[in-house]
């Protein structure tokens, strides 16, 4: 799988988990039913944000790809919790890209 269809495929998944009973154990389902509400997935992109920061500065390229990927899970869950539709951020995309296109 090398194009967006893991993201589409991952945003089902988060769905689905948010829909399960909630006697399944998921990571998912622990950040987006936390005591804390929405703060817990928001404080998840913050800290995931500086780890991809601090790897960029470090260089290595393999913490990188894993940080990247960590900040990108959260930021999906985050958007689950906000209750926005990842196809909403993936339809801006193609908007901008599409306007884009003029200057290319
Ligand atoms: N991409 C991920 C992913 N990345 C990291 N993690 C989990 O993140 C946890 C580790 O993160 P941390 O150490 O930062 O967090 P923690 O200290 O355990 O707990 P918190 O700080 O989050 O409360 C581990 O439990 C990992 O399994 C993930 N869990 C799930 N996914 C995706 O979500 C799908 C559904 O997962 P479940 O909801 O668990 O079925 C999976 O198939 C994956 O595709």
């Amino acid at each position: 799988m090398t194009d967006a269809q893991v993201f589409d495929e991952l945003w089902q998944v988060i769905c689905q988990r948010a829909r399960e009973d909630p006697g399944r154990k998921s990571y998912v389902r622990h950040l987006l039913f936390h005591e804390k509400g929405i703060d817990k997935p928001l404080e998840k992109v913050g800290e995931e944000s500086c780890e991809f920061v601090l790897a960029v500065k470090n260089g290595r390229e393999e913490a990188i790809v894993g940080e990247a990927a960590d900040l990108l899970f959260h930021l999906m869950v985050a958007l689950k919790a906000a209750d926005v539709d990842f196809a909403k951020v993936e339809e801006e995309l193609e908007v901008r890209r599409a306007g884009m296109h003029l200057h290319d």
